[in-house]
Formats: C-alpha cells, sequence, structure tokens
C-alpha cells in the first residue's frame, strides 16, 4: 500500500520533494512528530510546526521567492527534514515557506510575473489575480497573517515575530552575503537583528528609506516582524552551490529554531559596511540598457559622471562620490526597478 503523505514526511522528510510534485496546490494535513510537535501542511510549500511547549518566537523562514535561486531553498529543505527526522528538535513555532514552487520547477526566477514585487496588496492591484504569482502573494500574506494572528499566541505577550526571506543575487557581489533592512518607517534599526545577521556571516546591510512592495517589508510593515530579504552568495542551479560558504548561515539559522536564544557577538559597527539607497532607478521604456558588463558585481562605484545606464534619451550618471551600484537587470517589467544607486551610512544615531 502506498504510503500516506505523513507517512512520507515522517519517514523521508522530504518537503521540498512533495512541494516540487505538487506545484500548484497542495490539500492540507497534519500531523504529530514523536515530540509532540504539532505539522500542518496548510499548502504546497507551506509547512508550519508547532512544538508543544510554545515559547515567545514566532518564526518565518522563506525561500524559492525567486524560483531560481536555489542555496536558500536547499538550506530550508535541510532544515524542514532534520525537524520531520527528529535531527533538530524545535524551541520555537516555525513556518517555512518554499515561496514560488513552478518557477523552482521551471528553474526560472519567475513565471509570469515577479512574486517578490506583489506583497502588501500590490498582487491585487490593476488587472488584479490574473495569474499564479499574483494569486500565490495574496496566498502568502494570507498563510504570514494565520501563522501571526493564531490565538493561541496572540495572548501570549511579548511575541518576537520575525520572517527572513532568503534569496541570492543574480550578479556576483563585492560582499558575497548581504541583507536588506526594509524601510523601518523611522523607527530604530534593531541591534540584536544586526547582530543576529552576523551570526549568519552578513556584515553587509542595505538600510531602505522607503516603501517596498517586497515580501520581507510587507512582515516588516504589515506584522511588525524583524524581516530580512538576505542575499546568500549568486544564483546557481540545484546542485552547483558551494554550500560551505553558507556555513555560518545554516548554523545561525538552525539555532534560532532549536535554542530559547541565539549567542551572538556583541554588536560593533565598525564590523559592517553599512549602506543606505541613494536613489533607485527604475525603467521606464524598453529600450533601457546597462552600460557595463553582466560580470560587474554589485557593489561596484564608478567615477563622478560615468554614464550606467541608458533609458531612450535619458541617461543615468553617476551623481556622487562612492555611489556604488546594486541588483542592476535591465530584464525587469517597465515601471519596476531596474538597478538601485546606494552609499555608504551609519547607524549609530538610530539604533535600538
Ligand atoms: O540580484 C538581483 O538583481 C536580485 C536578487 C533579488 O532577488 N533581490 C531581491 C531583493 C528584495 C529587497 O529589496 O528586499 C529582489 O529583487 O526581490
Ligand atoms: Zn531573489
Amino acid at each position: 500500500m502506498p504510503k500516506s503523505l505523513p507517512e512520507q514526511l515522517l519517514t523521508q522528510g522530504d518537503f521540498l520533494k512533495l512541494t516540487l510534485a505538487h506545484p500548484d496546490s497542495l490539500e492540507p494535513f497534519q500531523f504529530d512528530l514523536p515530540d509532540d510537535t504539532r505539522v500542518s501542511v496548510w499548502d504546497t510549500g507551506v509547512i508550519c510546526f508547532e512544538p508543544a511547549t510554545l515559547t515567545g518566537k514566532d518564526i518565518v523562514l522563506s525561500c524559492g521567492v525567486h524560483g531560481n535561486e536555489t542555496a536558500p531553498i536547499e538550506i530550508c529543505a535541510e532544515l524542514v527534514q532534520d525537524v520531520l527526522l527528529g535531527r533538530l528538535n524545535l524551541k520555537h513555532r516555525l513556518l517555512v515557506l518554499f515561496g514560488n514552487p513552478p518557477a523552482i520547477n521551471a528553474g526560472k526566477r519567475e513565471v509570469t510575473e515577479n512574486l517578490n514585487r506583489l506583497f502588501s496588496g500590490h498582487h491585487s492591484a490593476g488587472e488584479g489575480l490574473v495569474n499564479a504569482e499574483r494569486i500565490r502573494a495574496k496566498a502568502l500574506e494570507d498563510y504570514v497573517s494565520r501563522f501571526y494572528s493564531d490565538k493561541r499566541v496572540t495572548k501570549m505577550v511579548p511575541r518576537n515575530r520575525c520572517l527572513y526571506d532568503l534569496h541570492t543575487a543574480i550578479r556576483g557581489s563585492r560582499f558575497e552575503k548581504f541583507a536588506v533592512y526594509p524601510f523601518v518607517h523611522g523607527k530604530s534599526w534593531q541591534k540584536a537583528q544586526l547582530e543576529f545577521l552576523r551570526a549568519c556571516d552578513v556584515t553587509t546591510v542595505l538600510l531602505m528609506q522607503t516603501p517596498a512592495s517586497t515580501f520581507s517589508y510587507y512582515a516588516s510593515n504589515t506584522h511588525g516582524a524583524d524581516a530580512f530579504t538576505i542575499e546568500l552568495g549568486k544564483v546557481r542551479p540545484f546542485g552547483q552551490n558551494d554550500m560551505s560558504r553558507f556555513a555560518k548561515a545554516r548554523q545561525t539559522l538552525r539555532a534560532l529554531v532549536s535554542l530559547a536564544e541565539v549567542a551572538t557577538e556583541p554588536f560593533v559597527e565598525a564590523d559592517f559596511q553599512l549602506y543606505q539607497v541613494y536613489r533607485a532607478i527604475n525603467k521606464q521604456t524598453d529600450a533601457f540598457k546597462l552600460n557595463f558588463a553582466d560580470d560587474v558585481e554589485n557593489f561596484t562605484s564608478y567615477p563622478v559622471g560615468t554614464v550606467l545606464a541608458t533609458d531612450g534619451d535619458i541617461e543615468y550618471r553617476v551623481e556622487r562620490e562612492g555611489e556604488a551600484l546594486i541588483f542592476p537587470n535591465a530584464k525587469v517589467a517597465i515601471g519596476q526597478r531596474a538597478m538601485l544607486m546606494v552609499v555608504p551610512t551609519t547607524v549609530s544615531d538610530n539604533l535600538a
């Protein structure tokens, strides 16, 4: 007799395989682990773990929001497998999300539309929920809301909500690993979070200055979560990632979910490369072109006056000494961000 889905997960622990075999949807089901942790599969790529004794942390780990960013998918798949097979015991509630299963199967950043531009309601703007990515963005928002608003935990205060959305960058980078800290609307940047990032071997942080349609901004702004986009190296196909380069991130994420507190080093600003966005360059026409090669790395700077990109008659030149480029991509949809220009900054006057 074929094994039931709970039996399959309890014996093989391969939730990624199950997800990719049912990329569009999966009927919800539940079961318990031998240590009484409740496992609830809410949908394809959506798995919630609740230890029998609830503590103060509600942790969301997401990956595969872009389907070809495989290192984070491998890290999350391994972590989920170890929990299912009893090799990692959870201390906290944990929701793991494989963001875009059809795009993972296709080995592509997106199938129709960039999922990470559809949060905070952007999925329903304009033509509305017309494609799978728009529907998935709304569903992911609903799952995160459901996770954070569970009645058993909302009564327990204080709650400590976090969401780490794991990505990899399209290009190489002068700083291999870096995080995007979503705009906090004048609130303080959190020292403990920067310490956590450092424990993950992420010491380059981009402090955003405006709202965004990304998943991490959604979690931060809508749910008050400590949320980040974390870039772990460069896009590579499954099996071609050198996972030793992400050993500290893997270890620290495992410590996050399994220990009461992660051991971190005290924050010292000199240990970090902190940047803030100076300007966003949005693609306005199909003529948009980058004026540098594909192997130019994130965080590269050019002399003031250098032409970085053209968009029809418009020329984008370096305006400030030290201005560095990040996430350049001429293939984005019209109206979307084609590159960010960032400058070094400091957090010392706004750190809690
Ligand atoms: O390398 C690139 O050009 C993109 C890598 C990536 O997917 N980055 C995220 C950053 C999200 C954020 O700004 O928080 C994205 O572009 O969605
Ligand atoms: Zn990405």
